[in-house]
């Protein structure tokens, strides 16, 4: 029999209850047994969901309330000394590294944050060094086996493995020099030997264990690491599956086929071609092969027919017995379930799968390479057969002017005009701006009212002219603070939108959108992904209206705010029947015209945000030459229609830039705003290394936590970001825009950002 799994499951509630819970413990609304209470019920829900599904392994462990990386920081003991002796609980301790506190007398900023391998997730980056003492406070894995035992399901643990925590975290601030995380591995190691010894004490059958570095090139240096490692494990450990995900294994698949554990995870949604040379790795082993057919990060229902032609490959080779069916990863990238969907068309609605039914998928694929009699997976497979025809009807249908119009694209095209050392003088002559100019990024507070106000038009309660009225006054009173506290290139607020791709989408043909398809993008914010469904074109005007009325309230410059294509592209669920490229060039086009329009309507800074564009970067540097050829394309393409003197803006955060900084020069946008305190201004590394010639505005301040920060903090960070940066490139800026922030914190924090420029003007200018 062929067996089915899932590797990890949305920890957000179908409704989003844990945002709710987290949010009001955090407020002090809600105490903390509650908060434990709503999440033992989440995790409850999901173990009773995936079983009733019909899956024969359901995970465990990967639950939390923040970050999975985090939880195995804080279990392992690995908290910076700056969290502790505060006298906090291990849980605040938590909350503390995941989002900064600010209170009762303790002021500790939030650890670093980085993305998920090419996901929107973000993880909290472990901080190692030779001091850390690693020890297990607490085994989560034992903890919530035992919990789903006690709800009726036996589930399979799963923990992140050592060598990936240790590759993805970084050398602690009071580490030597040139320490490097893995090089704590053997102290780690004892850690993990104690959870998994514990684990296989309590009867555990079988623990996943995520090493998802091993699709990334750095790791063929870790094979002897990896042989140590899993060596030392598998002894007291019970069976291992190790998983591994978003990518193909390459030449590791050669040191990876020899480690002693039970069965090998791949992804084949993503990498489905690696199948057959890990097949035939694997042939004169005992592993099993665990085949990543249905995907964890898209929301496309899954073809039985073909991910039944790439398992029956593998049956060739290794036989029924040693398959599993399973997702390509944790389905914490897809939404929860479908049913919470009451407003898309019938005929859309069956494209798609969520988490719930992809949990679905992997048992009726799993059932039908059993062989499986039964009339439920016989109408299964006769449903999915009938929907996957009608998606391939639909997709057939593209829009040619949009086609035509894309292969037109010239290089001409992808150029403006005059090289920046001829725009920057149009555009200071134009824009009047001081030295050290200050600016946002954009989004200023998403107030409840906000909220509330998009809620009511939603429901129709109500009407648009009051909405809009409504959302002008947000404009006013976000350009009146702005002129108050003195900054030089002025925002709208961004008030009007939900989202920074959403709000696109919808106004764009070729996307459809959901009601409840929340994805976590780290902690508690989550996005609802739009969905390209069909050729993108635009239909009218977006933001010109906004933008302009923001423009004719004040005398300042007012920066015209977009969201790039290639972040766009990044942040919604692609289509997979035509190319990223694809997608990718039909919305640089119609990003074009709105830029262009924009200009026409008098708006002489305009920013197109790209701060996706790290996370598309394929994970095998073989691949990212083609990659970053057409993103760095389709962003020139949406803005090289502008004149000299407007000022093309771009924003980035939240990456690691510095090993794609020649393609952000590449882009050639006149001024980057770029996230940098966050990560410890290592982002100015990249100066030492590449001369950035155009503007530039490295955050001087994390908009993440409502720590306010002191005007001589800010000096500092302007003072060491001049000696890699020339003073009249500089521009002063938040790290990224401030809608999750409170109105009280902001104000604050921008009017010391502004004494600081001040100061830098005077001694600097
Ligand atoms: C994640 S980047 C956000 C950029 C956007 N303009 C904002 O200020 O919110
Ligand atoms: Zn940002």
């Amino acid at each position: 029999m062929v067996l089915s799994s899932v590797l990890g499951f949305p920890r957000i509630g179908a409704n989003r209850e844990i945002k709710k819970a987290v949010e009001a413990y955090w407020g002090g609304k809600l105490p903390e047994a509650e908060l434990l209470k709503t999440a033992a019920e989440i995790r409850k829900s999901n173990w009773t969901t995936i079983k009733a599904q019909g899956v024969d392994l359901v995970p465990s462990g990967e639950f939390t309330l923040y970050d999975h990386v985090l939880e195995h920081s804080v279990a392992f003991n690995v908290i910076p000394k700056r969290y502790q002796g505060h006298g906090l609980s291990l849980l605040d301790v938590f909350f503390a590294m995941g989002r900064g506190r600010q209170q009762g007398g303790v002021d500790v900023p939030a650890c670093e944050m980085k993305k998920w391998f090419d996901s929107n997730y973000h993880f909290v980056v472990p901080e190692i060094s030779e001091s850390v003492e690693f020890k297990l406070n607490y085994n989560k894995a034992l903890d919530e086996f035992k919990e789903a035992k006690a709800a009726g399901v036996t589930t399979r643990p799963v923990i992140l493995g050592p060598i990936s925590y240790l590759v993805l975290g970084k050398a602690a601030r009071e580490a030597s020099a040139g320490f490097s995380p893995i090089s704590a591995l053997a102290k780690l190691l004892p850690v993990y030997e104690q959870l998994l010894s514990e684990l296989k004490a309590a009867g555990v059958e079988s623990v996943q264990i995520d090493e998802p570095v091993l699709v990334l090139d750095a790791t063929t240096a870790l094979a002897k690491e990896y042989a140590t490692a899993y060596a030392t494990l598998s002894k007291v450990s019970p069976p291992i599956v190790l998983a591994t995900y978003f990518g193909r294994l390459g030449d590791n698949l050669e040191f990876v086929s020899k480690l002693p554990v039970a069965a090998l995870h791949i992804d084949l949604d993503r990498e489905p071609k690696q199948l057959a040379a890990v097949a035939t790795a694997l042939k004169s082993t005992n592993l099993l092969l665990s085949l990543g057919v249905v995907s964890g990060r898209n929301i496309w229902k899954t073809d039985f027919e073909y991910a039944a032609s790439l398992a029956a490959e593998a049956v060739a080779v290794l036989g029924e017995s040693r398959i599993i069916i399973a997702t390509s990863s944790s389905l914490l990238h897809t939404p929860v379930t479908l049913t919470n969907e009451k407003k898309l068309p019938l005929d859309v609605l069956d494209w798609f799968s969520f988490a719930t039914e992809k949990a679905a998928e992997v048992a009726t694929i799993a059932a039908y390479l059993s062989k499986s009699t039964s009339p439920a997976v016989a109408a299964a497979l006769a449903a999915n057969k009938e929907s996957i025809a009608k998606r391939r009807a639909f997709e057939k249908n593209s829009d040619d002017a949009v086609r035509k119009r894309v292969a037109a694209i010239t290089p001409e095209m992808l150029s403006r005009q005059n090289p920046f050392s001829v725009r920057v003088k149009a555009q200071h002559e134009h824009l009047k701006l001081p030295s050290f100019p200050t600016t946002t990024i954009g989004s200023f507070p998403q107030t409840k009212e906000i909220r509330t106000a998009r809620a009511k038009l939603g429901k129709k309660e109500i009407s648009e002219e009051e909405y809009n009225e409504f959302i002008k006054k947000e404009i006013e009173t976000v350009v009146r603070f702005q002129e108050k506290v003195g900054l030089d290139i002025l925002v709208h607020g961004e008030p009007e939108r939900n989202d920074m791709v959403q709000y696109f989408g919808e106004q764009l043909q070729g996307f459809v959108f959901t009601q409840n398809g929340w994805v976590q993008s780290y902690g508690s914010r989550y996005v609802r992904p739009p969905i390209i469904c069909a050729d993108v074109s635009r239909k009218g005007p977006m933001t010109v209206e906004w933008s302009s009325y923001a423009q004719s309230l004040t005398d300042k410059p007012m920066k015209g705010m977009l969201t790039g294509p290639v972040t766009i592209l990044n942040w919604s669920f692609p289509r997979v029947d035509i190319s990223r490229e694809m997608q990718s060039k039909q919305l640089a086009l119609a990003l074009r015209d709105e830029v262009n329009d924009l200009e026409k309507a008098g708006i002489s800074a305009i920013q197109v945000d790209e701060p996706a564009i790290r996370e598309g970067l394929p994970l095998r540097r073989v691949d990212w030459d083609a990659y970053l050829t057409w993103a760095v394309d389709s962003f020139r393409l949406s803005t090289a229609g502008l004149t000299d003197k407007t000022q093309a803006h771009s924003h980035f955060c939240y990456s690691d830039f510095n090993d794609i900084f020649p393609s952000i020069l590449a882009l050639d946008a006149d001024v980057i705003s770029i996230e940098a305190s966050k990560s410890d201004m290592k982002l100015l590394n990249a100066f030492k290394e590449f001369k950035y010639s155009n503007e530039i505005g490295p955050g001087v301040y994390d908009i993440h936590s409502p720590r306010v920060p002191s005007v001589e903090e800010i000096k500092e960070r302007i003072q060491g970001m001049l000696t890699l940066i020339p003073a009249d490139l500089l521009y002063i800026n938040p790290d990224c825009g401030l809608k999750t922030r409170g109105w009280k914190e902001t104000e604050a924090a921008l009017a010391n950002m502004v004494e600081a420029a001040k100061w830098a003007r005077q001694t600097f200018a």
